[in-house]
């Protein structure tokens, strides 16, 4: 008998092509993200980072490879001899399993901050009314805005507006977290703040957290390991330290000279 593996990977990419166009964004990216794991992708603007994230969201379609979620193909599978699409329903399945925060923060402008929260949890998971306030005035709590549940959006500063929609993806007891550039748009005092709820989550849950970043601090207080990107491939991976103390590649030393001399 063959002893089961212990643990699956939350997310794994295998050979993943991604195409726009003539452009060809991810060329067999391959990289596995483990249960629990604070990963840091860092690398080239404009070298696909976001895309990534975007394709464990079906935001996006590749155009070639497998991506698992919790090892569940989550494009297409192996079915008799050849590969077919995963049913639509089961997509949705898996990807509810998938929380993201947007650069943008993309909340909902008409709703207040506590309907932004409850929405999903009230018409995607069924929950009751009361148990969706419940646990998104524990979330506020935790993101320091429970005194705005009643303010909308634009009531609300960039950092503001990025901590409710940091709850709004933990309402849906997502396992695995996106975070895509989430303090680019942000005044740099407010950058700590954000970062500060981010550590909390860390320290305080078991979510598996992809986050794409330009902020080194990020990388270095919240993630356990840092892949670095280039040219549709992952060059180089190490814990925060290895990584900006020693990378060998020389593509993550220019990198990270750029942006830490800046
Ligand atoms: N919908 C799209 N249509 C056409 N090209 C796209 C689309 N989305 C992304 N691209 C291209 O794919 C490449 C990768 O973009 P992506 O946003 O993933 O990069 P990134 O590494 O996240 O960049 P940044 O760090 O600047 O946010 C870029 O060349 C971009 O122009």
């Amino acid at each position: 008998m063959t002893a089961e593996p212990t643990t699956t990977p939350a997310i794994e990419f295998r050979d993943v092509v991604k195409r726009f166009g003539d452009n060809v964004v991810l060329d067999g990216l391959g990289f596995t993200v483990e249960q629990g794991d604070r990963v840091t992708l860092i690398g080239p603007s404009g070298s696909g980072k976001t895309t990534i994230l975007r394709l464990l969201m079906t935001l996006e379609e590749a155009d070639g490879g497998l991506i698992l979620v919790d090892g569940d193909p989550y494009t297409h599978e192996y079915r008799g001899d050849k590969w077919v699409r995963i049913p639509e329903k089961r997509r949705s399945q898996i990807r509810r399993r998938v929380g993201m925060v947007f650069q943008q923060f993309n909340l909902f402008p008409n709703m207040t901050v506590l309907e932004n929260i409850t929405e999903g949890p009230i018409h995607v998971l069924g929950k009751s009314r009361a148990e969706a306030v419940r646990r998104a005035e524990e979330l506020l709590d935790q993101v320091g805005m429970a005194e705005k549940r009643d303010a909308k959006p634009n009531q609300l500063s960039g950092g503001q507006q990025q901590r409710v929609a940091i709850a709004r993806a933990l309402a849906m007891d997502p396992e695995i977290l996106l975070l895509d550039e989430v303090t680019s748009a942000l005044d740099p005092e407010i950058v700590a703040d954000v970062l500060g709820v981010l550590r909390q989550i860390a320290d305080t849950t078991d979510i598996t957290m992809l986050l794409v970043t330009h902020e080194m601090r990020f990388a270095r207080e919240v993630s356990n390991r840092v892949l670095m990107f280039d040219q549709g491939r992952i060059v180089e991976e190490a814990d925060p330290e290895t990584m900006f103390t020693a990378p060998t590649h020389e593509r993550t030393q220019a990198f990270l000279k750029a942006v830490l001399d800046r």
